[in-house]
This record gives structure tokens, sequence and C-alpha cells, in this order.
């Protein structure tokens, strides 16, 4: 995707996004609610034509050749599309059917997709007396039953349990290590460590930071080596800022885990007084806030961050 854009009415939904997902690589979508990740998606999958931009997928214009690129893809939106009267099975045969599948064939991929998603078990119920987080599974199995090269997927992990998640997360990792590109969106952000994903943070429609998650950490976390001693913390002489909150010193520096033998060898006769040493890494939630301005339902109005850190990828 190439400066895609998209407005409805006034609000400006999607701003200029460049974003390539390569083969076999997961991309992490990440932003508050109205940040534009569905509205990304929906142009990828050709459900909503840009206003701006170029969209390809496997080198075909989802705009010019919308068949060829929908083929390439399946979507699972965060609304279930499931057909509650049929079976898992029959759901599962119908997408397939819908996908281009006869047959054999179609009942082969049936039985082969439901099996990593745990609905082996499950194939005849209908699927108005599944759970939701089982109904979650098949709409998601639904998205994959054609084997397709690029896999969207809206918040597959709402509402569903701890096991289910772990399950889902498996089975997309085993995608991606399978070649297939991945675009993910959650608001639960450990899920994207455990996918080892790539991230990308929308907010008011623009990617305002891209990279894994110990890249941003690493650019946008305050990692510090954190020192408490009895009494009085002593003067350092250290290459990066340190300050003094009570008994503790913060030294502030971007890999903290790679100096703190240097953090010592400075602190002298004071060592004796060392009573705790800590290495402190933020979470991807910390960045996260701190990248987005902690604002939930951001919408185009907050662009605070947006430029000091483009200036910094470009840079
Ligand atoms: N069909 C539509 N008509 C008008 N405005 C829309 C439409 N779809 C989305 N929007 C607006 O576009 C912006 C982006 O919405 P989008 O659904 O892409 O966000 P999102 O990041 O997926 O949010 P969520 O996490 O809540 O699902 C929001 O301001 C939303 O109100």
């Amino acid at each position: 995707m190439r400066g895609a854009g998209k407005s409805y009415g006034g609000t400006t939904a999607l701003d200029h996004v460049d974003l390539e997902i390569a083969e076999g690589t997961i991309v992490g979508l990440l932003g508050h609610n109205g940040a534009g990740k569905t509205t990304l998606m929906s142009l990828i999958a050709g459900l909503v034509r840009p206003d701006a931009g170029e969209i390809e997928v496997l080198g075909h214009s989802v705009t010019r050749h919308p068949r060829r690129a929908r083929r390439e893809l399946g979507l699972a939106p965060q609304e279930l599309g499931i057909y509650p009267p049929l079976t898992v099975r029959q759901n599962l045969q119908f997408f397939a059917e819908l996908a281009g599948l006869r047959g054999k064939e179609a009942r082969r991929r049936t039985e082969e997709v439901a099996e990593p998603l745990a609905l082996t078990g499950l194939m005849d119920r209908p699927a108005s007396r599944l759970s939701g987080g089982q109904q979650r599974r098949v709409h998601t199995a639904m998205a994959l039953i054609h084997r397709p090269r690029l896999v969207l997927l809206d918040e597959p992990t709402a509402g569903v349990d701890v096991e289910t998640r772990a399950r889902l997360v498996a089975h997309v990792r085993e995608l991606a290590a399978q070649g297939t590109a991945v675009c993910y969106s959650t608001h639960y952000l450990p899920e994207i460590e455990d996918l080892a994903a790539d991230v990308a943070v929308l907010h008011g429609g623009r990617v305002i930071a891209r990279g894994s998650v110990d890249d941003l950490v690493r650019r946008h976390g305050d990692s510090a080596v954190e020192l408490v001693f009895s009494g009085t913390p002593p003067e350092l002489d250290l290459p990066w800022p340190v300050t003094r909150q009570g008994d503790t010193l913060l030294v502030r520096v971007e890999q903290p885990h790679l100096v703190t033998a240097q953090v010592l060898a400075a602190l002298g006769d004071a060592a004796a007084r060392l009573s705790a040493l800590r290495v402190v890494r933020p979470s991807l939630d910390n960045v996260f806030l701190r990248l987005t301005g902690g604002q939930h339902g951001g919408n185009g109005e907050d662009h605070a961050n947006t430029d000091r850190i483009e200036a910094e990828q470009h840079a």
C-alpha cells in the first residue's frame, strides 16, 4: 500500500499510509478505537475504495483487478460472518465453495482447517449452539479455507478465552512460518509480543511508528538502570543522564543491560552501600501509550507525536 487515503465525509480515516507486508511476516496493527485499523484492512480487501494511493496484493491492484487481488487474500472481519443454523462443517464447506473449491478438495480443506483451531469435535454442531469463542474460531477458519497468501485478521481474539487466544496465536505463527503474509489487529498488546510481529502503530489514520517490538521499546521507551542505595546516592560520572529520587538513581540509557558493568564500575566506594540494581525495560504498553499520547479515540485531531516520530523514521 502506497499513499493510501480514505475519508468519510469530513473524517479522515486513513491518511497517506505506506505499508508493506512481506511473505512470511506478521504485521501487528495497533491503534486506539477509531485509529483506522479496520479501514486499512477494508481497503486491502477491496471492500472500501481508497480516495488516494495504490494498493496491491501480490502485484494485483485491488482497484483495477479486484477479483485477482481478492483470490489471494482471506479476511476475517471484526463482525462475525457465520450462518447460525448451519453446522460448523456446513459453514466451512459453504465458504470453501465460495472460494472456488469443489467436491473432495472442499471437504479435505474443511477438515484440515478445523484441526489447528480445535474445531474437529464441533463439526456437526449448529453454529448457533457454539460459544462466542468457538464461533470466532469458525469465523477465522473460514478466512483460511482457500489457503490465502495474505490473511487479514481484524481483532481475531476479541472476546475469546486464554486457551483459544494461545491456539490462535500459535496457528497464525505457523501460517507465517509457511510463508503466509499476515495483517493482525488487536488491542491486546502482549499478543503482538507472542506473535513476534512487526508492529505498525496507527494514530489518527497515520502510521506513526513501525518496527519490531524490541526496536520500538529501544527507540521510544524510557529504559534505565535503577540503583537503590542505603543512604544518600553518590554523584556518578557517566555519559548518560542520571536522575535522583530519594535513595534511588536512574541512569537513562537505551540498552541498559549492556552497560550495567560500566555503571557498577563508576560507583567506587559507594558500591558497598548499593542495596539493589534493576534493569528497567518499558513494556510495549508503555511505548504504545507514549507514542499515541495515551489518548483514546484518536481521530485525526491529535498529531502531537506524529511529526516527531515520522521525522525520526525518515532520518
Ligand atoms: N462507514 C463509515 N462512515 C463514517 N465514518 C467511518 C466509517 N467507517 C469508519 N469511520 C470512521 O473512520 C475512522 C477510523 O475507523 P476504523 O473503524 O478504521 O477504526 P479502528 O482503528 O478499526 O477502530 P476500532 O479499534 O474501534 O475497531 C473513525 O473515526 C470512524 O468513526
